[in-house]
């Protein structure tokens, strides 16, 4: 990663514009004063002037020690044709435009090396293979991309890591915010999720004490039914049979729910220790026989176990990269390596994991490795630590002074501890919870959070809380954990309502997850309910159970409020979600059900790929299209205003000026 760049960047191209290029003297102090004011990332390229602009920024740069400046500068675009600018990504051009920048910045190597444009007869595979080839010849440190689509910055980084995307993205120009932006939060993450806890399976399978294949598959079967989905074995592990047992294991397990991770690299065992073997045809027949003998179609994790130093570790990734490509494996670790093996390792392709003894007895790695591994950013987030992500980023909006809702759960349980510790700290201060559960009430007063009710507070400024499924229109389906009616009396009384998750909450229909949709029964006769409720939803597959108490009894759930619970099961998405709710609601007997329709004013979802923090952000547009009263429209933004939309967009061009009108007169009845 570029390291100590500064917040703020210089771009230097409007230094020398056509008609307005300011003296070396101007140029080269206002350079210098950038970087003396702490903005020492210098932006420029060969185009700008063109080449002008990197010759000031040369000039500039004797003024400058140069180890404290983050030099980016950029090239493909060779010269400007009749029909726009001609676009080189040619290895011949790379490797020449590099050197014309060398001399005309003066200086021996480049920081930030950007792609301006992508050459569309140029495979990108070319152009990135060329700019490795400068990284390892000290060249350049770092390859940027500018203006690509996400297909190709997916190709870019699968030759060589890209370490930055220039595009344009403002207020005005959110697109990017849909594919580009979390798919460099991806990168930069690399991420896998997995289960907080792995399970070693190697003792299995040990040389004197291997146990049975029964016992073996049953001790899987039970660390996976207790949340352990990260199985880890090897060609070693046996030999072979560790496999063998893990395949077994595996049939009786949801593959998709499982993070397979297997090694190879020992060939056998020689007098003189282990033989081992990183050669391209070793990695591939190793992989096809632990592929067979686990009977999968693909590994998640597929590490080198140890490295063989007769072949370059750049022979084994590429390998192994190939193996990527073709869908045979997901990511690939390597275990007990040297930082600098590390290193040319993920230059090659990216490293998910490193496994390494590391203890309260073996702590020296925390002296580069570690580091290491930090810096080429590539964490291992399991399902809570994204849950955990999304609960502290929600709790950035909450100020001192505010009624909070608290949610139930197990996103909503991080927001609480969370807020405990703010507390604490004096960060925030003078808050009061509306707990949504027993179990938030005992957690939030353990903490010494002050709790209130409903009663006396019936105006709440802020619910945070977890869902369990949400769609594109923010609306949810919630009460997985029992908690659905507090928690849409509390939320139905908030002013702003942020909804937390990890991303495996998204779905694109209601009840599409294919898991519970709760409904809040009353205990008498509540077979009658569960079948009526299930001959509702009869055309979309629905199946409907009472819930369990899940604590081994035959007993049912029984909620906070007496209440059981009945759960559907959907196999196709509720169409109308307003529709069936009503028709739910109607229902006798009937307390309340887990769809929260127009309740979320934001939605924080951290996943796979890094941050989607989606607020639905009010556009009055579609009054132009169809318009509606001043009362109407001035109740629309008003209610849009008291659910927490604070940013209100018009122009003159809507309704021919109209809709600025009524914006206008919606203001007036608005802080
Ligand atoms: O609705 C809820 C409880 O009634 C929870 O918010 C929902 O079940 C999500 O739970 P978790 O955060 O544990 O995934």
């Amino acid at each position: 990663m570029l390291n100590d760049v500064s917040k703020l960047g210089f771009g230097c191209m409007s230094l020398t514009g056509h008609d307005h290029s300011v003296s070396d003297e101007d140029g080269i102090a206002i350079i210098k004063h950038a970087v003396e004011r702490g903005v020492t990332h210098i932006d420029t390229a060969d185009f700008y002037g063109p080449n002008t602009n990197e010759i000031l920024v040369g000039k500039a740069l004797k003024h400058l020690p140069r180890e404290k400046v983050q030099l980016a500068t950029k090239f493909g675009v060779e010269s400007m044709g009749p029909d726009g600018p001609v676009i080189n990504g040619t290895p011949e051009y790379v490797r020449s435009a590099l050197e014309a920048s060398l001399q005309r910045l003066d200086v021996d190597y480049i920081d930030l090396y950007y792609i301006i444009r992508v050459d569309r007869k140029t495979p990108i595979e070319d152009t990135m293979e060329e700019l490795k080839k400068l990284v390892e010849e000290g060249k350049i440190k770092y390859i940027g991309i500018s203006e690509a689509s996400p297909e190709t910055i997916r190709r870019a980084h699968a030759v060589h890591p890209l370490t930055a995307v220039q595009l344009e993205w403002s207020l005005w120009t959110r697109d990017v915010e849909e594919e580009l932006i979390p798919l460099c939060r991806f990168i930069l993450l690399s991420s896998i999720i997995v289960s907080k806890l792995g399970f070693g399976c190697m003792g299995l399978s040990g040389h004197n004490n291997s146990v049975s294949d029964e016992a073996g598959i049953a001790i899987i079967k039970h660390a996976f039914e207790r949340g352990i989905t990260h199985f880890d074995t090897a060609d070693m592990y046996g030999p072979k049979t560790n496999e063998i047992l893990v395949g077994k294991a595996l049939k009786h397990l949801p593959r998709e729910k499982v993070q397979l991770a297997t090694k190879f690299g020992v060939e056998s065992m020689g007098p003189g220790g282990p033989v081992i073997n990183g050669t391209p045809e070793f990695v591939r027949s190793s992989l096809e026989a632990s592929l067979q003998r686990l009977d999968v179609d693909y590994i998640d994790l597929y590490y080198i176990i140890r490295v063989d130093h007769k072949t370059p570790i750049e022979d084994t990734m590429e390998e192994l990269k190939k193996l990527v490509e073709e869908g045979k494996i997901k990511y690939i670790g390597i275990s007990e390596a040297s930082p600098e093996t590390i290193r040319r390792a993920h230059a090659v392709h990216p490293l998910t994991a490193v496994q390494l003894e590391w203890s309260l007895w073996t702590r020296d790695v925390e002296e580069e490795i570690i580091p290491l591994c930090r810096s080429q950013s590539a964490p291992v987030l399991s399902q809570d630590e994204l849950k955990k992500l999304a609960a502290d980023k929600a709790v950035e909006s909450v100020k001192s002074g505010m009624v909070l809702g608290l949610g139930t759960g197990s996103t909503a349980a991080f927001v609480v501890d969370k807020l405990g510790q703010l507390l604490s700290t004096g960060q925030l201060s003078n808050i009061v919870g509306i707990p949504t559960s027993k179990r938030t009430q005992e957690q939030a007063a353990s903490l010494d959070i002050p709790l209130s009710t409903l009663d006396l507070h019936p105006h709440i400024d802020l619910a945070i809380d977890g869902t369990d499924e949400v769609d594109p229109n923010l609306d949810l389906v919630k009460g997985r954990g029992g908690a659905l009616l507090r928690e849409k009396m509390v939320e139905a009384a908030s002013s702003s309502f942020i909804v937390v998750a990890d991303d495996s909450k998204l779905v694109s229909g209601l009840g599409g997850s294919g898991l519970a949709m709760p409904v809040e029964v009353v205990q008498f006769c509540w077979k009658y309910n569960l079948v009526r409720l299930e001959g509702l939803f009869k055309e979309l597959g629905c199946e409907a159970k009472l819930r369990s108490a899940g604590d081994g009894s035959e007993k049912p759930y029984v909620t906070d409020n007496g209440n059981y619970i009945v759960d559907l099961y959907f196999k196709n998405p509720i169409k109308d979600g307003f529709a069936a709710g009503k028709e739910i609601s109607a229902m006798e007997g009937v307390v309340e059900h887990g769809l929260f329709l127009g309740m979320a004013t934001s939605v924080i979802i951290a996943g796979k790929t890094g941050f989607k923090v989606r607020v639905w952000v009010y556009g009055s547009f579609w009054i132009f299209h169809d318009p509606v009263s001043d009362d109407v429209g001035i109740m629309i933004i008003k209610h849009a205003f008291e659910k927490g939309i604070t940013f209100f967009n018009t122009t003159d061009l809507y309704g021919h000026k109209t809709n600025e009108i009524l914006v206008g007169k919606a203001l007036k009845q608005l802080p």
